[in-house]
């Protein structure tokens, strides 16, 4: 019989152990510590300016060189906060999507080129198979016409278009591990709904975890699990999202609840306001 010390307990994608980060004499992000399961999707809320960004940066290994950071950033055990992106092992590769998705994309090359890349690079598949798998891909997002599409540049496409491509080049990376730094914030609200859904359907499916920056509860709580919310830089508060709806404690988090539960159906097209949450439904989808 097996006793139960030897029982596995899943160990966190992500875990961030007292991360600071300084510019200068800027201190942007102090002692910021929280963990990413797998299959979990976490949330990190704040306002403009809270250090939302440079803690994504710090995880993807995308910042500057000037910037001054310590603590630690496990992706997968292994500690990277020191490692840039470019020098990272496949394992502790971590995925991404921007929120602006036309300088995301590179607007010379067709969306089959840029598709197609991760495919051959990262799974040794011949350049016919890579683009096979781009336009099931692509199919998958809800993309009309793949086989048109991926003889596309980025500039023909609309942005919920675009940022669905991002999506699926970050779903062909195969990490265990996406961030996705304000990836609705620049789209309407329609569009918003189906940039969600398919983040939410395409980690489901593929069980990686993700790592959402936004200062949007509603946005948040159609797509995550939990949240940690940051001020200045600082945690002030973190759990369950349904618990910080109905319970936030910090001022700030309280504020936050308030102005999800104040927009107002009635401002939006039909096809908006059908998607946007009533304060109950905010719960519900939480
Ligand atoms: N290149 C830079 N050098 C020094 N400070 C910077 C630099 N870029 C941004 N900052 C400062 O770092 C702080 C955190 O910025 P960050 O972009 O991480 O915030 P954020 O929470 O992601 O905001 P937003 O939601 O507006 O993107 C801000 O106070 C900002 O003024």
């Amino acid at each position: 019989m097996r006793s139960n010390s030897t029982l596995s307990v899943p160990k966190p994608v992500l875990s961030v152990r007292g991360l600071g980060i300084q510019i200068g004499r800027q201190q942007i992000v102090d002692g910021l510590s929280f963990d990413v399961m797998p299959g979990e999707r976490v949330c990190l809320l704040g306002a403009s300016g809270s250090g939302k960004s440079f803690t994504a940066k710090a995880v993807l290994g995308l910042l500057p060189p000037h910037a001054q950071v310590e603590g630690s950033i496990r992706i997968q055990g292994q500690e990277a906060i020191a490692l840039p992106a470019a020098r990272r092992r496949a394992e502790t590769r971590v995925s991404m999507v921007f929120q602006d998705s036309l300088s995301a994309l590179n607007p010379l090359v067709s969306i089959g080129s840029q598709l197609r890349e991760p495919f051959i690079r990262h799974h040794g598949l011949s350049r016919k198979a890579a683009t096979q798998a781009a336009m099931a891909l692509l199919a998958s997002m809800d993309l009309p016409d793949p086989k048109r599409l991926i003889q596309r540049t980025p500039a023909e496409l609309s942005g919920g278009q675009r940022q669905r491509v991002c999506i699926a080049l970050a779903m062909a990376c195969k990490t265990s591990l996406m961030v996705a730094d304000e990836p609705t914030t620049a789209l309407d609200v329609v569009t918003q709904a189906q940039v969600l859904s398919a983040l939410r359907e395409h980690t489901d499916h593929s069980g990686t975890a993700m790592l959402f920056i936004t200062h949007d509860l509603h946005a948040a709580s159609q797509l995550c699990q939990r949240a940690v919310i940051i001020e200045r830089g600082v945690m002030i508060e973190s759990g369950e999202l349904d618990t910080l709806i109905t319970d936030p404690q910090h001022a700030f988090t309280q504020e936050l609840v308030a102005a999800a539960h104040n927009v107002q159906p009635s401002t939006l097209s039909p096809q908006a306001a059908a998607d946007v949450l009533t304060p109950n439904d905010l719960l519900k989808s939480a």
